[in-house]
């Protein structure tokens, strides 16, 4: 499974372009890192490849994800996750219904979809939490349970925006390398906007520096 970006780029509409055209193939299992002044369109190219550009931009370039052309298709037929550094939990369900509320549609049966939280809550440190409500969970649990929530629809790719920057640095490290761990064991391509040169080393894969236009 490969992201392929293909002189991608993004302009205000009737504009000026964000960025310079961005071109990069990201392959399974590999997280590159997205770095570059604020302002400079960094959010808005994940928005773009997730399918969630606002209707002020435009976009030209190709975006093909697993040999497919994902730009024509709406954001829900795209399969690509995103995580970002607001990502909350839904406050009026339960940790486990957080999770189930990410599963994948071919996971049919109330017993299965069970079965599959349990054991994603399992993996995540967060085993006995299933009904807990999401208020009464430190940080670092919230933020497993929503990147869990996210791996759950078994995108076939993963977008992250900034999404370490709003844990304390205890808790930084240890959600890190989980995350990192979670996307090569699934062999997806992952693309990660950061400020943070430690996520960008964490991350092992290239750094690409985004310039403006
Ligand atoms: N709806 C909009 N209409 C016009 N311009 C917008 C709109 N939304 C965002 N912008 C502009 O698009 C540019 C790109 O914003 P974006 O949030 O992608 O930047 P960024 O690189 O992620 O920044 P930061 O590092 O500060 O998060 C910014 O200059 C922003 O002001």
């Amino acid at each position: 499974m490969s992201l392929v970006l293909d002189a991608l780029s993004v302009r205000v509409a009737g504009g000026a372009a964000l960025f310079a055209p961005l071109s990069l193939t990201i392959g399974p299992g590999e997280v590159s890192t997205v770095m570059g002044p604020s302002g400079v369109g960094k959010s808005t190219l994940l928005d773009a490849i997730a399918g969630h550009l606002a209707p002020a931009f435009t976009l030209s370039g190709g975006v093909t994800l697993d040999g497919r052309d994902i730009l024509a298709l709406p954001a829900e037929a795209r399969r690509v996750g995103l995580v970002f550094q607001d990502a909350v939990l839904f406050p009026h369900l339960s940790v486990g219904d957080n999770l189930a509320f990410g599963l994948a549609a071919r996971v049919k049966g109330r017993a299965a979809r069970r079965a599959a939280v349990e054991a994603a809550l399992a993996r995540a440190g967060l085993a006995g939490l299933h009904d807990r409500d999401p208020a009464s969970l430190s940080g670092g649990q919230r933020a497993r349970a929503a990147l869990m929530r996210s791996l759950l629809a078994e995108p076939a790719a993963l977008l992250l925006d900034e999404p370490f920057s709003k844990l304390d640095a205890s808790l930084r490290d240890e959600i890190r390398a989980f995350t990192f761990a979670h996307i090569r064991a699934r062999a997806i391509p992952a693309l990660m906007v950061t400020h943070d040169p430690a996520d960008a080393e964490a991350a092992g894969g290239p750094v690409i520096g985004l310039t403006p236009q």
